[in-house]
């Protein structure tokens, strides 16, 4: 379904995001990715839906490599999950699930809106299906809290049925329990359908209940592809241990903050 092919993401200013990362994703598979911050979790994901070109090595989903002649095919194969949930806050719920539609409409229909019988069908089901009720229809996704909101945005990556879904930590900014359920929710939806997820998480308890698969990163490189059993305390440290790369100097221009005193002010 999804196959990265010995990518490698090294930006200008020389930070190398990811370095000769080689994933294969199967139909069907809750994959999930860990790694510390600046792991390059982001990076990997955002290269699955062409928002990140690799400096080296190529993306394929469904087999088709990810090229600009290729990604208006590809885009509405593909359902995405935010961190911020990135729902149009003074729209409806409906309205906000409806635009999961957009990337199949001839461009004059998106820019009027003019979504189908069975479009707004599906989105209805969609609603429900994710736990919120008919009041929420035409409720402003503002008012509604960060799980409801993130229930929004899991109906919305669904409405096309795509058979990949990617979610760039879906629950960073949810309490525990609510995680849980949210997650759990898009495991649901993803069995129900046999849909693809690739989701990076910083919850390991949670990678290890949901995930088939979990692929941790470390400075852009992968140092652990397995089953969530054995994702044991040596993986871990592997994973999140103190980094063993030399510091970098400190950039010429904020020299001065690294070398002025500290004062406390009474
Ligand atoms: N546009 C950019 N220019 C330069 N460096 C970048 C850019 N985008 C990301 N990076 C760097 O690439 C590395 C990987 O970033 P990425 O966002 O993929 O990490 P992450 O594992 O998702 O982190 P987090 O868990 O904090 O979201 C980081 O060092 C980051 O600073």
């Amino acid at each position: 379904m999804l196959n990265f092919e010995s990518v490698a993401m090294h930006y200008a200013d020389g930070t190398r995001a990811l370095d000769g990362v080689s994933l294969q994703v199967p139909a069907g598979q809750f994959c999930v990715v860990l790694g510390a911050s600046g792991a390059g979790k982001s990076t990997l994901l955002r290269m699955a839906n062409g928002l990140v070109r690799p400096t080296q090595g190529s993306v394929r989903v469904e087999g088709v490599q990810i090229a600009a002649n290729s990604l208006a095919r590809i885009r509405p194969r593909i359902g995405m999950i935010h961190q911020q949930f990135n729902l149009v806050l003074r729209a409806t719920v409906a309205d906000n699930v409806l635009a999961g539609a957009l990337p199949a409409l001839p461009t004059w229909r998106a820019l009027l809106g003019l979504f189908s019988e069975v479009q707004r069908a599906k989105a209805c089901a969609l609603i429900e299906s994710v736990g919120l009720q008919e009041q929420h229809l035409l409720r402003r996704v503002s008012e509604l809290s960060g799980g409801q909101q993130q229930r929004v945005g899991i109906a919305r990556a669904f409405m096309l049925e795509p058979p990949l879904v990617l979610a760039d930590e879906p629950v960073a900014s949810l309490d525990p329990q609510t995680s849980h359920d949210v997650l759990s929710l898009l495991r649901t939806q993803a069995r129900e359908r046999g849909t693809t997820v690739l989701c990076s998480l910083h919850q390991i308890e949670l990678a290890c209940e949901f995930a088939d698969r979990i692929v941790a990163l470390r400075h852009g490189a992968v140092v652990f592809d397995g089953a969530p059993a054995a994702f044991d305390p040596t993986v871990f440290d592997a994973v999140y241990g103190r980094a063993s790369v030399p510091a970098r100097p400190v950039p010429e221009a904020l020299r001065p903050l690294h070398t002025g005193t500290l004062e406390l002010v009474p």
